[in-house]
């Protein structure tokens, strides 16, 4: 088996509008072992895509991040489970009664394709939103970290595999869920980079030291210059 290296630990976002540039993209960067297709990339081309990527060989995130009822979100798990993919996602806010129809359906969609159940992870509090926004336009009546705690537990009660959160909540939800729930984080940002849309974000290091599985990174890389120096430069920041 390959080694796992720090830069194991980074997916890129291949948020790109053709196939034709997330195929330059992955091969531009033959080093990132780990792809996130999400909404951009899936709804411009379809499921080709994933295969384009495992062909070559890479782990692949699909961030879908179904939100429906459960028999819609059921459907969805059990078509989505033939792709084969390693990590797929659903916002917890759909509830607990929707989690695991998707979750039962996924496992049961895999088993009847006989490949691998795809890791479900669930997103808690989108790192686009602040505790202004929670509380002004969403009008959640809890404090952030409150709110994404209680969001990720539920996806834990469930049976989840893991959760999607930003850096800034990583260290208290890997406190409160365990060393072998699945802690992804989006809304990462090096020092030298655009913080764009992102509202909670951390350098690399900093997410990782404060207990993140992964990371998700896309335009710090992939909107670059030169997306090639970017991801080394993240790799050499990340030791
Ligand atoms: O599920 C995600 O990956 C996700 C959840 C979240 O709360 N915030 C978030 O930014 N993301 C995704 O992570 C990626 C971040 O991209 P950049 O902001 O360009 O680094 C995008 O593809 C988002 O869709």
């Amino acid at each position: 088996m390959k080694d796992t290296t720090i830069a194991d630990k980074i997916i890129v976002a291949l948020d790109v509008p053709s196939q034709a540039e997330a195929i330059a993209l992955i091969d531009k960067l033959p080093d990132v072992s780990f792809w996130k297709v999400g909404l951009e990339l899936f709804v411009s081309c379809g499921p080709e895509i994933i295969s384009i990527l495992k062909q070559r060989g890479k782990r692949i995130f699909l961030d879908l991040k179904f939100h429906d009822i459960p028999n819609t979100v059921a459907g969805a798990c059990r078509a989505a489970a033939k792709y084969n993919v390693d990590l797929l996602t659903i916002h917890s806010t759909c509830g607990k009664d929707a989690l695991k129809a998707a979750l039962v359906a996924l496992e049961s969609g895999a088993i009847a394709v006989d490949k691998p159940s795809p890791k479900l992870i669930a997103i808690t509090l989108l790192t686009s939103l602040n505790s202004r926004q929670l509380a002004f336009e969403l009008k959640v009546p809890l404090e952030l970290p409150e709110y994404a705690l209680h969001m990720a537990l539920l996806a834990k009660e469930t049976g989840l595999a893991g959760a999607v959160c930003s850096p800034q909540e990583v260290a208290q939800l890997r406190m409160s869920c365990g060393d072998d729930f699945l802690l992804v984080c989006p809304g990462v940002r090096p020092k030298w980079a655009e913080g764009g849309d992102q509202r909670r974000s951390m350098t690399p290091k900093a997410a990782i030291n404060a207990g993140a599985d992964y990371l998700v990174i896309g335009r710090p890389i992939t909107a670059s210059d030169d997306p090639v120096a970017a991801f080394a430069r993240i790799c050499e920041e990340l030791g």
